[in-house]
């Protein structure tokens, strides 16, 4: 689901709405306000539909990268940057992070806090603070001096972003070498339920304590008695280590990297995969991919700017456990006993805060809690709704579905309300590794427990949706009832009372904002392709009278085939059927139609207007209208007046044809744009679609016995490759993208 323009709220005032709603928002809100009182307000815009919708009217000042913020090409100093918050991600959010001190002999140490990254002065200052929140003052031996993951990577003076990433739970350890059966413990009170993953998490504890029988193995084992271990332990555990090592530095999500063996390092495919996670937050995205072996601007980076040290794989992503812990910490009213801390969470603990009296008083009342509740008995509906989702219809393979069109499955599983428990859903499938987040959702590769076939699944918090309900129902309904080829398929949904879990076909390439990270710009073939791809499945969903109204890259899947993107259509939350002009405003800022903005109703042909902003940014890597200082006001008065403009030297090489779609469909008014089915039909697009297509499936040709044979038709093919793309675009090697 897509909420950008409806939710590109600031964080007070999510919060505001939240907290209408659950006690604990309250605290949290009024914690949150507490430390970040410094942020500006943002207005609420009237909402069309009448009720107001949060509207992020000013740009973020700490100029936080939106996903859907592509970075500027930066030569010509008329094409600015410009950036929206993108709350879920923003480092600058506060977060709630559990963390667990074994403690040896004695009883082990949990506190939940709700850190904010602003507050930290200094690594150090953090240590000390969660030090005290634990019950061991700066003075005590037994005082945190170090940090982990649940994973075992020691969080460092650099990697202090780990803090307020995907990460929610810590273990802190002192200067004494903690053993297995303390990390295990802490494990355990952490996960109590997710023996897997526990397990999964303890073997890289065990990596990282083995026994050191001499210097360099110590070092290897990445934990010594020094205070100064880290970096250079960390740098021989580089060189001593490689194939962990190249999974750490690469992999999308750290239970891959604890699981070389996951990972063939001679793959190609699994270096490409590991080089870019696709978990990564999007602004490092975009710094690591586009900086390599550049300049950078500094503002495309964000908040994070000044952690340059900070590598891809450092970046923690959060773990269907660790979703987990985030909801039951705030799932629980502040009268009841937290599971995790045993309180409610704690305001940050900082050195500004720290002599603040209030703080203080704050600090020392964290009470430990050593034992977590029993779980909730398991009531006679969640035995039927177990019952009813192991006999549930499997999934229809997803290539068998794709040769019927008409193919319909349904899913005879329990949808809307609380129906099945997570632990019923781990029945069923196994659910994997990070394979995209949006702003509401994670989307997580799973696999079938029965037939072991490969599945998707979107994993939405429901209390995000509080008041959108209707854009999961949409999802639901619409994608549900939809089977193209270029549509994601959605086979089933399931709903814990805290989460819903959309299982859907798995579409392995990333998406098309990666594809675009990644490449910059795309030649004019594969841009047809693209553009003939998104055409088909507009054309499809427009004869069903329903608009898409996020038409983006990052709701664009791309299965890769031959090294050529194929798309599929995903993300329904903002679909609606359309019978008549509709006035609500929604979309994402860069990809929004100018009739939205007007309000003068609109149907179907905002998503003709979003391919059009897409074309345009396949052929020169940069959107068609952005704002000079990142206003959004400002972008959403170039996107109405809809001057169009092919900047030189970046369109020098693009031809007319292309540049005649270009505009045709970004045409500011409706009825004179072009729709899906003439973009279809339009000879650009089909030539350079069967150009694309005739290439792609000229190198799939079967080979012949003949080996020397074979050996010439490649190299044939790959001249007529190479001479096709120079003749198309002559400059096709120029990255001229934001480096
Ligand atoms: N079926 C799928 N297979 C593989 N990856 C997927 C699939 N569906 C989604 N993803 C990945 O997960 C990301 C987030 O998914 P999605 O856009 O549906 O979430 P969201 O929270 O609704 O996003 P938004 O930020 O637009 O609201 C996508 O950008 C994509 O990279």
């Amino acid at each position: 689901m897509s909420f950008s323009l409806y939710t590109g709220l600031e964080e007070k005032q999510w919060r505001l709405t939240s907290a209408l709603l659950r006690p604990l928002s309250i605290i949290q809100l009024l914690l949150s306000v507490f430390v970040s009182a410094s942020a500006p307000p943002v207005p609420l815009l009237k909402h069309a539909g009448g009720a107001p919708q949060p509207w992020p009217i000013h740009p973020h000042p700490k100029g936080q990268v939106h996903r859907s913020h592509f970075p500027l090409p930066p030569p010509p100093p008329h094409i600015p940057l410009f950036h929206t918050r993108h709350a879920e991600e923003s480092a600058e959010r506060p977060r709630l992070v559990t963390i667990v001190r074994p403690c040896g002999q004695s009883t082990l140490r949990k506190v939940t806090v709700l850190l904010n990254r602003r507050g930290v002065v200094s690594f150090e200052q953090l240590l000390l603070d969660i030090s005290e929140a634990l019950g061991f003052p700066r003075w005590h031996r037994a005082r945190v001096t170090r940090l982990y993951t649940t994973h075992a990577r020691e969080v460092r003076l650099n990697r202090v972003c780990d803090f307020f990433r995907g990460e929610v739970a810590f273990l802190a350890l002192g200067k004494a070498r903690p053993d297995l059966s303390g990390v295990q413990e802490a494990l355990e009170e952490l996960f109590p339920e997710h023996s897997h993953y526990r397990a999964e998490a303890l073997r890289a504890w065990e990596k990282r304590l083995r026994p050191a029988p001499d210097r360099a193995a110590k070092a290897d084992s990445g934990y010594s008695e020094g205070t100064d271990s880290s970096e250079t332990n960390q740098e021989t555990q580089d060189k001593n280590t490689h194939i962990k090592n190249h999974n750490i530095m690469h992999s999308p999500h750290h239970i891959d990297a604890l699981q070389p063996e996951n990972c063939n390092s001679d793959d190609p495919k699994c270096h490409k995969k590991n080089r870019k996670p696709a978990n990564l937050p999007n602004h490092l995205q975009k710094l690591r991919v586009r900086g390599r072996g550049r300049e950078r601007q500094p503002s495309v980076i964000g908040p994070f700017k000044h952690e340059e040290g900070l590598r891809e794989a450092d970046i923690p992503s959060p773990t269907l456990c660790e979703n987990c812990l985030v909801r039951r910490v705030k799932h629980q009213g502040p009268e009841r006993v937290n599971p995790l801390s045993g309180k409610v969470p704690l305001p940050p603990v900082s050195r500004k805060q720290k002599g603040s009296p209030d703080t203080e008083q704050e600090v020392r009342k964290v009470q430990v809690h050593i034992s977590p509740p029993p779980p909730p008995p398991i009531s006679r509906e969640e035995e039927k709704s177990v019952a009813k989702l192991q006999l549930s219809d499997p999934p229809p393979d997803v290539g068998q579905i794709h040769k019927d069109t008409q193919q319909r499955t349904t899913f005879d599983l329990p949808s809307g309300g609380s129906d099945v428990t997570l632990a019923d859903i781990e029945r069923c499938y196994e659910i994997g590794r990070l394979v995209g987040d949006g702003n509401f959702a994670v989307v997580r590769e799973c696999h079938r427990r029965d037939n072991g076939q490969a599945l998707a699944v979107k994993i939405v918090e429901r209390s995000k949706l509080i008041g959108r309900e209707h854009m999961m129902q949409n999802e639901l309904s619409l994608l549900g009832s939809l089977c193209h080829p270029r549509i994601v398929r959605l086979f089933a949904h399931h709903h814990t009372h805290t989460h819903s879990y959309l299982v859907m076909e798995l579409v392995s390439g990333g998406d098309l904002f990666e594809a675009i990270s990644e490449r910059g710009k795309f030649s004019e073939a594969e841009a047809g392709l693209m553009v003939s791809d998104m055409s088909e499945a507009l054309n499809y969903i427009h004869c069903r009278s329903i608009v898409h109204r996020d038409l983006k890259p990052e709701n664009l899947l791309v299965r890769i085939t031959a090294g050529i993107c194929r798309l599929k259509l995903g993300d329904f939350g903002l679909a609606m059927v359309v019978t008549e002009p509709v006035f609500t405003i929604c979309g994402t800022p860069t990809y929004v139609a100018p009739e939205i903005l007007c309000e003068t109703g609109y149907g179907v042909a905002v998503d003709v207007w979003a391919l059009g902003v897409i074309l345009y940014i396949l052929l020169c890597g940069f959107p068609p209208f952005r704002s000079r200082d990142r206003d959004q006001e400002e972008l959403f008065q170039l996107i109405k007046q809809g001057q169009l403009h092919f900047l030189s030297p970046y369109w020098d090489p693009i031809s007319d044809d292309a540049r005649g779609l270009v505009s045709a469909l970004l045409q500011p008014d409706p009825t004179v744009r072009l729709n899906a089915q003439q973009t279809l039909q339009n000879p650009w697009v089909t030539v350079m679609a069967s150009t694309s297509e005739t290439v792609t499936s000229r190198t799939f040709t079967p080979p012949s016995p003949n080996h020397q044979h074979n050996l010439d038709l490649t190299l044939s093919l790959l001249r007529d490759w190479i001479e096709l793309f120079s003749f198309i675009v002559p400059d096709n090697t120029a990255d001229f993208v934001c480096g």
